[in-house]
Formats: C-alpha cells, sequence, structure tokens
C-alpha cells in the first residue's frame, strides 16, 4: 500500500502594513482586525528599525476590541482597539498622536466616517473626532499630576521636572534653550529614579510667546521623537500651573499651541479637568511584509 504524498505547504500570505505620521511621530500600521497576529517585541523591534525593516516611533496594531482580551470589556463603547507599541516594543498605555493616526487610518479604510468615534486604548475609550478640513480632535482625558517630580540631568545642567500623568509618565522640565537638552541620544538622567519605575518620556519646554511653547522630547521606549502628543498635553498642563491658568482654579479652559520639531499640536484644558489635542494625522505608504521574513525574526 502507498501512503499519499503530503500536500506541499503553502507559503504564508504576506501580511499588509501601512505608514503614516501625526506631526512626524510615525508609525507602522498592521490592520489585524481578527487578533490573529503573533507579534512578540523582537518583532516590532524589526518592524520599526529604519534600516532593516520598515521604521516607525511605534507600531499601532488594528484590533476589533471583541476580538482582544484586553479590550473586550470596552467593545460595547469602542470597536476597535489600538494595540501600541513602542519602537523597542515595549507596550505603552496611550499614544496621543498614534490615536489619530489610528482614526486617520480607519477613515482611509472606509471602517468609519468623518465625525465622531471612540477608540478603545490601554488607557481607556478616547473619543475622537475627524474634521472634514483634515484636523484630529482628540479627548484626552484627565492629567493627574503626583506630588513628586524629579530632577533631570543633561551636560552638567540641572531642572527640577514636574510629574505629569496621561495615561503614561511625563516628567515635564521648563528650560531656557531647546539646545540645552543635548542631542539627546540617550533618556536624559533623573533623580530621584524611584518616581519613574516604569521608564518615563521626558519633555524639555520653552516658551515662545503668550500661551505659546516650543518643546523636544525624550521618548520611553523609542528615543528623540519628532512629536509626542501626551507629551504635548503634559507640558500644557504644566504651563497652566506655572501660569497661574489652571483651567479648575480660573474657571476657564486655556488653550496651548505647542510646536514640536515635526509640526503644531493644540492642547486644550478645560474647567473640568478634560484635555482636547487636535493636530493631523497622514497615511503616507501601505505595503506588505513579508511573512518569511517576519516568521524568521
Ligand atoms: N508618541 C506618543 C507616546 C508613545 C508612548 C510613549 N513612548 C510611552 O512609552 O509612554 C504620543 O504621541 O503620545
Amino acid at each position: 500500500m502507498t501512503s499519499a504524498a503530503p500536500a506541499p505547504a503553502q507559503p504564508l500570505p504576506p501580511v499588509a502594513f501601512l505608514k503614516g505620521h501625526g506631526t512626524e511621530n510615525d508609525f507602522v500600521i498592521v490592520p489585524d482586525p481578527g487578533n490573529e497576529l503573533r507579534l512578540p517585541a523582537s518583532a516590532v523591534a524589526a518592524l520599526c528599525d529604519r534600516r532593516a525593516g520598515i521604521g516607525g516611533d511605534g507600531l499601532l496594531r488594528v484590533v476589533r476590541s471583541s476580538a482582544h482580551p484586553e479590550a473586550r470589556s470596552l467593545a460595547g463603547e469602542a470597536e476597535w482597539f489600538m494595540d501600541y507599541r513602542n519602537a523597542d516594543g515595549s507596550i505603552a498605555e496611550m499614544c496621543g498622536n498614534g490615536v489619530r493616526v489610528f482614526a486617520r487610518y480607519l477613515q482611509r479604510a472606509g471602517l468609519v466616517d468623518a465625525g465622531d468615534l471612540a477608540v478603545a486604548t490601554r488607557g481607556g475609550v478616547k473619543r475622537v473626532h475627524i474634521a472634514e478640513d483634515g484636523g484630529i480632535t482628540v479627548a484626552m482625558g484627565r492629567a493627574l499630576l503626583p506630588g513628586d517630580g524629579v530632577t533631570v540631568t543633561v551636560d552638567g545642567r540641572d531642572w527640577p521636572a514636574r510629574n505629569v500623568n496621561m495615561g503614561n509618565p511625563h516628567a515635564v522640565a521648563f528650560v531656557e534653550d531647546l539646545d540645552h537638552a543635548g542631542d539627546l541620544c540617550t533618556a536624559p538622567p533623573f533623580t530621584p529614579a524611584s518616581v519613574y519605575p516604569d521608564g518615563v518620556n521626558v519633555e524639555f519646554a520653552v516658551d515662545r510667546g503668550p500661551r505659546h511653547l516650543a518643546v523636544r522630547v525624550h521618548e520611553r521606549g523609542s528615543g528623540e521623537t519628532r512629536s509626542c502628543g501626551t507629551g504635548a498635553c503634559a507640558v500644557a498642563v504644566a504651563a497652566a500651573r506655572r501660569d497661574g491658568a489652571d483651567p479648575a482654579v480660573t474657571g476657564s479652559p486655556v488653550t496651548y499651541r505647542v510646536d514640536l520639531p515635526g509640526g503644531r499640536l493644540t492642547v486644550t484644558e478645560h474647567p473640568d479637568g478634560e484635555i482636547e489635542m487636535t493636530g493631523p494625522a497622514v497615511i503616507v505608504a501601505e505595503g506588505r511584509i513579508d511573512h518569511a521574513w517576519l516568521e524568521a525574526l
């Protein structure tokens, strides 16, 4: 008796991806509605590698909330879950620029219309408005200002930095000159380290005029980036306290223009603490990831 020859192995299908950015904070976008792809940290880091991969400050996996264990309980509020990863593969609670780019992808793919939608994130459900004129506004929630800040040191200069939590941790230092932040090739050292046991995003901010700031940022898990949405919000919150403009105290909303190397974000804090961030989001390319390359990682 002869046994049937095994069926030849079918090559695995390539994996779709897109590339997008919000004020030049750039992302590899991987649609995976059914939560079928396994993307360990090493695979995310390889995809975000700017020489050997696609390149990005982070990765946005687009998953139906109902299909993801971390978002299933939010499925009634938000159909889509943003599974955000930093460029090194680490997981973060929130990404402000990422949410806008995520919403732009959903709109471009015909999965949502312009107008209002909700996106599930590890930092909770975020309400998003896609304006007809192209800007996208995200209700970022409230900032927490845990008491203790840190001292940040670069090239022998020290600054006190305010601890602002936007779902993810930030240390905001107001400096005299953005060049004082140095080359930001490595994470700026701070003390005491115990304030941020899980690491921190560090913002250096200068005044450009009334309610107008310029910022450089070193992101946890990604290095210096051209923009950080949660960072812009953290800086605006810290500036409002510094400027005597805390909306909870004055009863009036306050808006800051925040210029980052990659573009401008507008941040408004309301008297109830709710923070809205507005900025652009662009999809620049789409393609296919070679499955064999991905599997071999
Ligand atoms: N670039 C993002 C923030 C991404 C997460 C951050 N690196 C962290 O680890 O907390 C933004 O636009 O907010």
